[in-house]
């Protein structure tokens, strides 16, 4: 329940304009009452052929509560509609903001098929917590009110008739539906979430399903979870039909039982008479409806429950990296130097990095190589502090980065990785990630001296999904594109070439280093190619640091860069 609470808690801020809504759902409720009274009134007076006059109120009710039933309608939709979308779209907000700091450490553990599930449809169900949870209950109960004030003012036996049976309609037959729904709202949320990790794997990896006859196991499984959903909206709608049946029987049973009670007293003349008993028939009929809607509120309050503590699992969850409250500008200086930089991923009882301690000086050009699993990736991670180490430390300019802001640290050490992701958006769109700001004769120029000038023309072109309709090499270029706008003085390299052909990857790496002139360059890789041209180079195995030097120190040497240098080129000489 304490979910449910802190859901209620987000919608304080419009609690007068839901008690505005719930009273105009009163009033709507209470003119359909009053239509339906006065409509009886005139029919039952009209025959006993009363003189028209006598009509006048009858057909002035009739108009005046027709109108308003209308009019009130209108404006408690408008209303509850309005609030609905006001807490969605905060919610949204709220949910974004509080992803973004969490990726990628704290966001390793979710499938992205279930957080879209989250910010989609566990978001969308909460639009219930106004329209069907909180509203329909007050509008009954100042209907029962109503009826209780109006039944008990003509007879006190009618009145407490109608409410016995608006507390069965109100209180036990949303209490059975409880017992017997128990389970199926969750269970339906949480074959979606199924189908949609499955539909999202499907899209994404439909190759590689393909490719090893995985594709008929994968739509089985897609094929169970929604037959499990299916299943369970079955059931659901029998329990529906079954709790309108019932407040129909109920509906029905108040107005047998009323008429029953009241009819020897028309009969004997003490206290009704036949045209009040066809308007209290009515008005008793009428009274039912905002009845109808109370045992979903129960199935509602359950998937809220649901979707609420989904939604703050993420919301609550600790960032990696919090910026400092009072960050540091980041300096004009940006020697870099790393001390007994140490690191463990959460779980894994072996050190990714081992009392690592290296720097780098302004303009500086390093290579850091190693066997892959060294933990060369890892150095990248933490100097973008995706991850942050817990011993030792990174300074850049006689500062530790903790103590920038860490969109600034990223604004200033530009990343090219193995994989560049590109939106499924058009040229221009992936470039101004970058840099915002940029005109098209900025992103133009970024483009030729990234090697793609036959882009330049493009810049409206579509990339399609993942950047599929570009090249391997055009990607990384693109990513080369990108780092020229950001104009940041530190580069990282992270296999920036790797995943390219030998003609691309010279074309690109000579491309990287045009760039790199004058900049502070860290290049981590595990392929040995032009080390020549690095002013040092350091070899990391098992994250530590084992030998260091320059490209013919280290091949003078009998260890790990010569073996690998040695490996490498045999292989390719082979
Ligand atoms: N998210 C993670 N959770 C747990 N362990 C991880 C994670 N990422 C990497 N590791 C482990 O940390 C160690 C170092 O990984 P890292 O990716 O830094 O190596 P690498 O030298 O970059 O390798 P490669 O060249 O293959 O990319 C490896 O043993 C790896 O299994």
């Amino acid at each position: 329940m304490k979910t449910f609470f802190r859901l209620v808690a987000l919608v304080k801020p419009y609690l007068w304009w839901m008690a505005l809504a719930a009273f105009i759902g009163f009033a709507t409720t209470g003119s359909g009452i009053g239509l339906l009274m006065t409509s009886a009134y005139i029919i039952a007076k009209a025959a006993l052929q009363p003189p028209m006059v006598a009509l006048q109120v009858g057909i002035a009710g009739v108009r005046f509560f027709g109108l308003a039933r209308g009019a009130f309608r209108y404006a408690e939709r408008l209303i509850s509609h309005n609030i609905t979308f006001k807490i969605l779209a905060k919610l949204r907000l709220w949910f974004y903001d509080a992803i973004e700091p969490l990726a990628p450490a704290r966001l390793m553990h979710f499938k992205s098929g279930d957080l879209l599930q989250r910010v989609v449809d566990d978001i969308q169900s909460l639009e219930n917590i106004y329209t069907r949870v909180l509203g329909p209950p007050l509008t009954a109960l100042l209907v029962t009110a109503l009826m209780w004030f109006l039944l008990g003012s003509y007879s006190v036996s009618a009145a407490m008739i109608i409410l016995c049976f608006h507390t069965l309609a109100g209180i036990g037959v949303p209490i059975l539906t409880m017992q017997l729904s128990r389970g199926i709202s969750v269970g339906i949320m949480k074959h979606k979430a199924e189908e949609q990790v499955l539909a999202l794997d499907l899209i994404q990896g439909i190759g590689e399903l393909q490719l090893y006859g995985n594709l008929p196991a994968h739509l089985a499984a897609m094929q169970s979870a929604e037959t499990g959903k299916l299943q369970l909206q079955r059931k659901n709608a029998v329990i529906e039909g079954l709790h309108e049946s019932l407040t129909g029987l109920l509906m029905n049973g108040a107005v047998i039982t009323i008429l029953w009670t009241l009819i020897p007293s028309i009969s004997s003349g003490a206290t009704a008479n036949g045209i009040a008993l066809s308007v209290i028939t009515l008005a008793v009929m009428a009274s039912f409806e905002p009845f109808l809607p109370l045992p979903s509120t129960i199935k509602h309050i359950e998937a809220d429950q649901h979707a609420g503590e989904r939604l703050f699992e993420i919301l609550d969850a600790k960032p990696e990296t919090i910026a400092p409250a009072n960050p540091i500008p980041f300096p004009s200086e940006h020697a870099i130097q790393v001390k007994r930089l140490s690191f463990t991923y959460p779980g894994s009882t072996a050190k990714a990095l081992d009392s690592l301690s290296f720097s780098v000086l302004p303009g500086e050009h390093i290579a850091i190589v190693g066997p892959s699993g060294a933990g060369k990736s890892t150095i990248t991670a933490l100097f973008m502090r995706f991850w942050n180490s817990r011993e030792g430390c990174i300074n850049i300019g006689g500062h530790n980065i903790t103590l920038f802001d860490p969109e600034e640290l990223r604004r200033n050490i530009a990343l090219v990785s193995q994989k560049t992701y590109l939106f499924a958006e058009t040229i221009r769109e992936n470039l101004t990630l970058a840099a915002p700001g940029a005109t098209d004769d900025d992103l133009k120029k970024a483009l030729t001296a990234a090697g793609l000038s036959h882009f330049a023309s493009k810049l409206d072109e579509w990339c399609g999904q993942h950047g599929m309709k570009l090249s391997g090499g055009e990607r990384q270029r693109i990513a080369i594109a990108r780092i020229l706008l950001q104009r940041a003085p530190i580069m990282i390299l992270d296999e920036a070439t790797a995943n390219l052909d030998g003609i691309t990857e010279k074309e690109v790496t000579e491309t990287l280093t045009a760039i790199s002139a004058g900049k502070t360059l860290i290049t981590i890789t595990h392929r040995l190619k032009a080390m020549e041209k690095y002013h040092r180079i350091f070899v990391l195995e098992k994250g530590k640091i084992v030998e260091q030097g320059v490209h013919s120190e280290l091949m003078a040497g009998n260890g790990l860069y010569r073996r690998m240098w040695e490996l490498q080129h045999m292989t390719e000489l082979g």
